[in-house]
């Protein structure tokens, strides 16, 4: 293009910029004057509410009459109330719009069409005056999925009912700010590697961005997937799966918006401040968040406060401490219970429980037995055995509700009815009282008048002590699913099945087991078969209206987890996005993991190989420890090497880092990590450092973090990034076999622009696999601290 040809482009993009952003500002005019119409509206109907309805009860036709104008009125009222909160929403858009309409370009030549039509792409679509036309299409549009897909050239896309082709003559982004034009260039085969570059060369932010802009085409395969069942994601650390899967919900939100909505989506994520970083996101994108929590917040949630639940950091912390007397028992528990063989023998074990073995609990009246156990357990063996478990205590249930029908009826009679109804509220008789007047069962004898508030009290005061017994039979509290599960590790009235291979240690896991299952505690490897158990018994409350289901990081899950989500969400549609180098827990290493090829589900699995959050030489830093390192691509992002100091003094150490962290401070850097193995390390150094520097210590407890340094255990930062991470102990002490590297590895990985790494002693083994080229290596050895 020439230079005068280039001018005038220019020119006229600027003007149209300013245009679109006049255009914008009349509907935002426009707009505020319908919302303030419609809250003063709003205030007057509430303030009239009842002068504009006409109330008469006396007459059963007025009654009506004064329902449907309250009715009516309401109605109004909430209709009202709706045009507000959607023009109030489609405000804050065009705000946003306004600053910045639109942020790229393709001109698009329809097959059989005989000129190219400019489509501008922005966060939302915007019409011209007239409604007539597209000033701006929303990103998530069908055409503007060729933006993302199609260098210049041979493009098509998918409408609802067919696919349209043509050819793109032109692909331009835009750098608007402020509504003003302030630089554009025309892309060719990868979009964006300009604007990636300055959007990834910016500073870590302690709440992520939206990637709308730059979306690359494999992470528009992920957003744009509307056949899997489950899509499973494998991507390098820092391919953008979190981005992806966050554009993904905005764009089904879209796409579905007629019947879908951010309630019926949720986000599984790796922990608590994970879901505060992500949290701005869909807003930004003019979205509502979808439920957001843990899957330790899940199961939490579904055990009610009945037990204590371990949580999966404090499993990864027994683990990586290797102290406990039982050490080696618990890890073969961890990995047996993971698997689907765990689940196979507890399948057995329900099979089991429908012909023998279920345990219950005695009905129990003013503390006497009303209805023992054994006749539950009797009337439950005698119910159909074709009927599922849940299917069959459904009807001990309404038999045990028939049993107290009877029992009121005899219990009224008895003497402690009477001395309670002593006890009794005035307000109880008086509501007593006007009740039989209401009912005019007043007769004119006094006497029976008499009777029958007595008889009135009376079934009230036993119907009223009973309610609570009739609550818990509905909810078929009669049954004991721990005492029943209890009996798995204690081989009363059952043994495993032959066919099972157990464990070696499996008798001390039994006896760890029922222990802890006593003191109604539940490990983390408990809790999903414990509830998958209790589940199968009372019965599983799908959650049938949660539509799409995302698992973050779900290279941590367990087959078990996988099986009993499936369960708990039998409708939903399953997103899966995790890093095979990140698994963390211990099961991962001998056990199939949701991103293992062995996986048996019918899945579409898409692979992202590129990392775009860390510089080029952090990212061939880490690629080269790690098994199929050379799959990782990285971004074309330079910056300085990654440092190793080797000291043989933690106090040297100390020092070293400090001088580091005000280092990274003054070239303007402003989060910081230094990150740990264990909690401990992370105390350790929190406590030699935090007289000298302002530092936060982050826990499993922290569910916020700002700008400035951070002390973290690198599974707590699983899904983050910084500016800058300092490993606090990169000794082959702390990281030398499988699990500690893949730590290392999403310690290393947190860092977008420098890492350095300090060892006290010899090196961890796996920095060493990595070549002299790839870091900078210095050590500092026996230097005499205060002339000792
Ligand atoms: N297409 C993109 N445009 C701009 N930035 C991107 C893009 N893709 C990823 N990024 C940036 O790369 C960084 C890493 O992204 P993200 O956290 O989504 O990756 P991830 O695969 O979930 O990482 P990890 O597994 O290591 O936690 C973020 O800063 C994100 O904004």
């Amino acid at each position: 293009m020439t230079d005068r040809q280039e001018n005038k482009d220019w020119q006229l993009e600027k003007k149209r910029v300013t245009q679109v952003v006049q255009e914008i500002t009349k509907k935002i005019t426009t707009l505020r004057s319908r919302v303030k119409h419609l809250k003063e509206d709003v205030i007057d109907i509430r303030r009239d509410f009842w002068e504009d309805v006409s109330v008469n009860i006396e007459e059963m036709d007025d009654k009506i009459e004064t329902e449907a104008s309250i009715k009516q009125q309401a109605e109004f009222l909430s209709e009202r109330e709706r045009s507000h909160g959607q023009i109030s929403e489609r405000l804050d858009i065009l705000n946003r719009l306004k600053e910045k309409p639109y942020f790229g370009r393709i001109d698009f030549k329809e097959e059989n069409e005989s000129s190219a039509q400019p489509i501008y792409i922005g966060l939302a679509s915007v019409m011209d005056e007239d409604d007539e036309h597209f000033l701006v299409y929303d990103w998530r549009a069908p055409i503007s999925s060729m933006y993302y897909d199609f260098p210049p050239g041979p493009a098509n896309y998918d409408t609802i009912d067919e696919n349209i082709s043509g050819e793109i003559t032109l692909k331009r982004q835009y750098m608007i700010q402020h509504g003003e034009l302030k630089g554009m260039f025309d892309t060719g085969l990868t979009i964006g590697d300009h604007l990636l570059q300055s959007v990834l060369g910016n500073q870590a932010s302690t709440k992520m961005k939206s990637i709308v802009s730059t979306i690359q085409r494999e992470q528009n395969q992920i957003i744009r997937n509307e056949k899997a069942k489950v899509l499973i994601v494998q991507g390098v650390a820092g391919s953008g799966k979190t981005s992806a899967a966050l554009q993904r919900v905005a764009y089904l939100l879209y796409r579905y918006r007629e019947t879908l909505t951010s309630e019926q989506i949720v986000l599984f994520s790796p922990n608590p401040l994970f879901n505060s970083y992500v949290a701005t996101v869909l807003p930004e994108l003019g979205e509502d968040n979808m439920q957001q929590m843990t899957f330790y917040q899940y199961l939490h949630r579904q055990l009610e406060d009945s037990f204590r639940l371990e949580t999966p950091f404090e499993q990864m912390e027994f683990y990586l401490q290797k102290q406990d007397e039982n050490y080696q028992a618990r890890v073969e528990a961890m990995h047996y219970k993971a698997s689907l063989a765990y689940k196979e023998v507890i399948d057995h074990f329900l099979t089991m429980l429908s012909k023998k073995g279920l345990m219950f609990r005695n009905i129990t009246f003013r503390d006497q037995t009303v209805i023992p156990k054994e006749t539950i357990k009797k009337y439950f063996y005698q119910t159909e055995k074709t009927l599922s478990i849940p299917d069959r205590l459904e009807k001990v249930a309404n038999w045990i509700l028939y049993q107290l029908k009877k029992l009121e009826q005899l219990e009224r009679e008895k003497d402690w009815v009477l001395e309670e109804s002593e006890l009794l509220d005035k307000a109880d008789y008086v509501d007593v009282h006007q009740t039989l007047q209401e009912e005019n069962r007043f007769s004119e004898d006094t006497f029976n008048d008499y009777d029958r508030e007595e008889e009135l009290l009376r079934k009230r005061i036993v119907a009223r002590r009973l309610r609570p017994l009739r609550q818990k039979v509905k909810k078929l509290a009669f049954v004991d699913p721990l005492k029943t599960f209890r009996q798995l590790f204690s081989n009363e009235n059952w043994s495993i099945p032959a066919s099972e291979s157990l464990p070696t240690t499996w008798e001390e896991i039994c006896h760890i087991t029922e222990a802890n299952l006593k003191q109604k505690f539940l490990t983390w490897e408990d809790a999903p078969a414990y509830i998958y158990f209790e589940k199968s018994i009372l019965g599983f409350e799908a959650q049938r209206s949660i539509q799409h289901l995302f698992v973050d990081e779900a290279q941590d899950y367990t087959p078990f987890q996988f099986a009993l989500m499936k369960k708990m969400f039998p409708v939903s549609r399953m997103t899966l996005l995790g890093d095979i180098n990140q698994a963390i827990y211990a099961h991962a290493l001998r056990d199939e993991t949701l991103l293992s090829d062995k996986w048996q589900e019918r899945h579409e699995k898409i692979v992202l190989t590129r990392s775009y959050r860390s510089t080029k030489p952090i990212v061939q830093f880490t690629k080269s420890f790690m098994p199929n390192g050379d799959l990782i691509e990285p971004f074309e992002r330079e910056g300085n090497l990654p440092t190793l100091l080797e000291v043989d003094q933690q106090e040297i150490a100390n020092e070293k880092i400090i001088e580091q962290i005000v280092q990274y401070q003054e070239q303007g850097y402003e989060t910081i990590a230094l990150i740990g193995k264990t909690l401990g390390e992370c105390k350790a150094i929190y406590q030699q450092i935090k007289s000298r520097l302002q530092i936060e210590l982050i826990t499993q407890e922290t569910h916020i973090f700002g700008k400035g340094i951070v002390v973290i255990p690198a599974y707590l930062a699983k899904g983050i990034e910084f500016d800058a991470v300092i490993i606090v102990d990169a000794s082959d002490n702390n990281y030398h076999d499988a699990l500690e590297r893949n730590l290392f590895y999403t310690a290393c990985t947190r860092a977008m622009h420098e890492l350095s790494l300090f060892s006290i002693g010899e090196p961890s083994k796996f920095i060493k696999s990595a070549s002299f080229s790839q870091y900078k290596h210095y050590k500092i050895h026996q230097i005499l601290l205060n002339n000792d």
